[in-house]
């Protein structure tokens, strides 16, 4: 049975949702599922706009085909050439034979490797700026490269003013019938998994999704049609603030983060007793996590939060506790910056961690680390409390 959703009058979402995935991009724990957003405009021409993955492929195509209701596809708009958007392009093909792509140069060298499909006879090549007119709708193409691939682009159409916007502005998570972002509670059940979506897949990307966003902002969007998670009609500043933070490493909230790995449990202990310490000093929602519990991309998410992070973990091998060491090149890798942070180790012979975890903040941009790190020998004595007074002294300050 067809589920589809009307969008505006002459807009119609198709995608559908999946719960099973356990790793999006074989990467990232979503345990409220994904949605593969896809939309069909009907104007004198018939446009659809990317496609899904292909666990969603039977449901996508029958939602298809209701919509169309009889008639032909006349174009099919690649902003995106990611699989889990464009893996149904040979099928749309097959089923709608006259279907034109469009795309722009780098979508259709994608096509090519992607795909043994004759594209060319098929082509719409667009360039930045194009336009396309379907009848009472005039559709506008801009380039969004490296967001987060290089051939992303955009597609706006000026008549209902509707930015279909490819990965931008998308989340994990399942659509459970509410497609509008109006419809849900997205702060409080939402927002944490666009966080965790945004700064992981794109988080690298910062200067890429701020000359996006520029872009964007020149436009009057009314409405903002990703292609996963819900559909944006309302209140889209707010979201738009939160992209502007994510993408110039700006933290959201005034908290600090406690990351820690521990093998025996004394640097659990010591990363408790500090973390006590500054709840006393009047921290609130102090946000603690033991890095070989929570999934990497849980920590990233939430280094992107908070302004103020504590890492702490045990020696291991003479270099870092491994789990901990992960994070800091995951850090790296998203060019994470502009934080205060502070650092404690544990060794039983030779502690060496907190030396090397201060070397890799340090290749970091603008971070404000402490000096000198506190070691913990094995486990926290009493005379150790005053140097934890002085991180809690450097953190609250
Ligand atoms: C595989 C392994 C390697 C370790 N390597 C070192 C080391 O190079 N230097 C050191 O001082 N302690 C080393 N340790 C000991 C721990 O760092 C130390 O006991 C620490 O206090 C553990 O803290 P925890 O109680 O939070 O797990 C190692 C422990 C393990 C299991």
């Amino acid at each position: 049975m067809y589920c589809t959703k009307k969008v505006t009058e002459d807009l119609y979402w198709v995608g559908a949702s999946d719960r099973r995935l356990a790793l999006f991009e074989n990467m990232y724990p979503i345990p409220r599922g994904v949605s593969y957003n896809s939309y069909v405009l009907l104007d004198e021409k018939t446009v659809l706009l990317d496609t899904v993955d292909r666990s969603v492929s039977g449901q996508f195509l029958e939602n298809l085909e209701h919509v169309l209701a009889g008639r032909s596809l006349d174009y099919l708009i690649v902003n995106h050439m990611e699989p889990d958007h464009c893996a149904l392009i040979a099928d749309i093909v097959l089923r709608y034979p006259e279907v034109k792509i469009v795309g722009n140069t780098k979508t259709f060298g994608m096509i090519r490797q992607f795909f043994d499909l004759n594209v060319d006879s098929r082509a719409v090549m667009i360039k930045e700026g194009d336009t396309l007119i379907t009848g009472k709708h005039t559709l506008f193409f801009a380039m969004i490269p490296m967001v987060h691939w290089p051939e992303a682009m955009v597609t706006y159409d000026a008549y209902d003013k509707v930015l279909f916007s490819a990965d931008a502005f998308g989340t994990f998570g399942a659509l459970n019938g509410n497609i509008f972002a109006d419809e849900v509670d997205f702060e409080n059940q939402w927002l944490e998994d666009a966080r965790r979506y945004l700064t992981n897949i794109v988080g690298k990307y910062g200067a890429q999704v701020q000359a996006a966003l520029k872009k964007a902002l020149t436009l009057d969007i009314q409405m903002l049609c990703p292609l996963h998670g819900p559909v944006w009609r309302e209140n889209l500043g707010w979201f738009i603030d939160k992209y502007q933070k994510w993408s110039t490493y700006t933290p959201e909230d005034h908290n600090v983060l406690v990351l820690y790995g521990s093998i025996y449990g004394n640097t659990e202990n010591a990363a408790a007793v500090l973390a006590g310490k500054l709840a006393d000093a009047g921290e609130k929602n102090i946000a603690m996590y033991d890095v070989s519990v929570t999934d990497p991309s849980y920590l990233l998410s939430e280094a992107f939060r908070c302004d103020r992070i504590i890492f702490a973990c045990p020696t291991y091998n003479g270099g870092i506790f491994p789990k901990m060491e992960t994070l800091l090149h995951e850090l790296k890798a998203h060019n994470f910056q502009n934080r205060k942070v502070a650092v404690f180790d544990n060794g039983t012979w030779a502690a060496t961690a907190g030396k090397q975890i201060r070397e890799m903040l340090s290749q970091m941009k603008n971070m404000e680390i402490m000096e000198p790190c506190l070691s913990v020998k094995s486990a926290l004595k009493a005379d150790q409390l005053e140097e934890m007074d002085k991180i809690v002294e450097f953190m609250v300050r």
